[in-house]
């Protein structure tokens, strides 16, 4: 159980709201009191003065038109209505739910003037996992995600359309059946609701649990590639690394020495340099471990951030006007964290090139083909995985392009440098979702790969770490030793899953 207040959340407690864990709004005085602190403080305002910008004026380049007075209670409902023209695939389940506790943490800061009627509303769309369908494209994530967090505002007022219980519903019918009044939104709410970044922020919370994942992930899959290939585990040597003190490349290096066993390194290896994606694999996922601190700083701050506008001070009674919706932090850690990535994806792919060709792979069949005498003639054992994961890993890459640099001058250029926040995250989750895939393909051959020299009597099962036999043996729960060739699709899929889900034991 999660409670929200205005005290700050991590990207776990946003994942885990993702996932299902259950949430409570806080009913303790001090919020409550911080909460109406802000509400109240607008009442009076606009009793008093009359005039607030996005309550009594029109939204962000139309802030010169004045809204009659009996019209400022319609203006919310405008705002999410003509804001309704979001395009493009659904955001996935998951991801809404992490949308609707990003928001709900920021307007809990208590600065947004929004009423605890709303944050209730709000808890229990979450409660009762009913869930907005938001399309994914429309935001230029500078106006905070403005089109797509209409359908959050939409629904909020029994609006729209809802996933509950595994099917796509009218959000009214689903509010009828659970007796949930639909919120008619305050001034200012429609505003608060939209104006910030929680889509972007959201899929970047998901993201990072996946890319942190990875890394571990790939250096396991390094230490069983250098096994199968026959590589020099000193190249993860701890002096070697005391001289070049990039923690987080330090530590992959401990991680490789620890599954390993590499101990002293011997005067005159046998093979005295490995290709780059062995020898430089601590200084590739090096990159992705070291920005992980700076990545979760970034996304942190934002999810604990009121990224709304104008903000509300209720207590000194100031309306600020500023643009706390511009998610430029979140466009640089998306942008930073594909592009981190998406070369563990390159690196596991060129390990894995290495390892199926027999020019290369220092004795094993090719192809890993673990077919038996004239048989190995029709067999292709991992050839055709072999090029999936090319195939993934360009579509990674091509990815990898920045999307904050398309910054375009928008909505008669009041908005003339946005952030494109949103797509830098999207794209940055398709990244790894591919990154994953060249993964799962790795795990298959290089799982083959030991097992082949265990075959062929070239290591000795007791020679290799527990960790490495635990991972073999989680891998052999989804896909056995391929000796005749079969459709790996499902099996490829399942593993798939297993990664997304981080499944399989890495360092604790
Ligand atoms: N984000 C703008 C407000 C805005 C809202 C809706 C729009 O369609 C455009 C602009 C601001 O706070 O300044």
């Amino acid at each position: 159980m999660i409670k929200f207040d205005h005290n700050a959340k991590s990207i776990e407690d946003i994942v885990a709201v993702s996932q299902g864990e259950q949430v409570a709004l806080s009913d303790s005085t001090d919020f409550i009191d911080r909460i109406k602190a802000g509400s109240d403080f607008l009442d009076r305002l606009l009793a008093e003065e009359g005039n607030i910008y996005g309550v009594t004026t029109g939204y962000g380049d139309s802030c010169t038109v004045t809204i009659p007075a009996n019209l400022v209670k319609d203006l919310p409902q405008h705002l999410y209505t003509f804001h309704g023209c979001g395009l493009g695939e659904l955001l996935p389940i998951p991801a809404t739910r992490a949308v609707l506790a990003v928001r709900l943490q920021s307007l809990c800061q208590g600065v947004s003037g929004v009423s605890v009627d709303l944050l209730e509303q709000l808890t229990r769309l979450i409660q009762h996992d009913i869930v907005p369908l938001i399309p994914q494209e429309g935001s230029v994530g500078a106006s905070g995600d403005l089109t797509p967090l209409s359908y959050v505002a939409a629904v909020l007022c029994g609006e729209r359309e809802v996933f509950y219980k595994g099917d796509r519903r009218k959000t009214a019918e689903v509010f009828a059946e659970l007796n949930i009044q639909p919120l008619t939104l305050r001034p200012k709410e429609g505003l608060a609701i939209m104006n910030g970044t929680a889509v972007m922020t959201a899929i970047a919370a998901l993201a990072y649990k996946r890319a942190e994942y990875l890394a571990q992930l790939a250096t396991r899959i390094t230490a069983l590639a250098t096994l199968a290939s026959k590589g020099n585990a000193h190249h993860f040597d701890e002096i070697l690394f005391s001289v070049k003190p990039h923690p987080g490349q330090q530590q992959i290096a401990s991680w490789l020495r620890d599954d390993l066993h590499a101990g002293e390194p011997p005067r005159n290896p046998q093979r005295l340099q490995d290709r780059y994606s062995l020898r430089c694999a601590p200084h590739v996922i090096g990159v992705l471990q070291d920005a992980l601190p700076f990545m979760r700083q970034l996304i942190e701050n934002e999810i604990n951030s009121a990224n709304d506008n104008p903000i509300i001070d209720g207590p000194g009674e100031h309306v600020l006007h500023g643009g706390h919706f511009y998610g430029g932090h979140i466009a640089f850690a998306m942008d930073s964290l594909k592009n981190a990535v998406a070369n563990v994806a390159d690196l596991l792919d060129r390990q894995m090139a290495m390892v199926v060709d027999p020019k290369f792979n220092h004795g094993l069949p090719a192809n890993l083909s673990g077919a038996k005498g004239e048989r190995r003639a029709i067999n292709h054992g991992l050839k055709a995985v072999q090029i999936g994961a090319s195939a993934w890993t360009a579509e990674a890459l091509k990815l990898t392009m920045p999307a904050s640099v398309f910054s375009r001058s928008t909505e008669c250029h009041n908005q003339d440098k946005v952030s494109m926040g949103t797509i830098a995250a999207r794209d940055c989750l398709r990244v790894i979702t591919l990154t994953e895939q060249v993964a799962a393909g790795s795990l298959l051959a290089m799982c083959q790969g030991l097992e082949l020299r265990f075959a062929q009597g070239d290591i000795a099962p007791d020679d290799v770490s527990a960790s490495l036999h635990q991972l073999v043996n989680e891998v052999r729960e989804y896909s056995a030793f391929i000796e005749e060739d079969r459709a790996l699709e499902y099996e490829l899929r399942g593993l798939c899953q297993a990664i997304e889900q981080r499944k399989f034991y890495c360092y604790g």
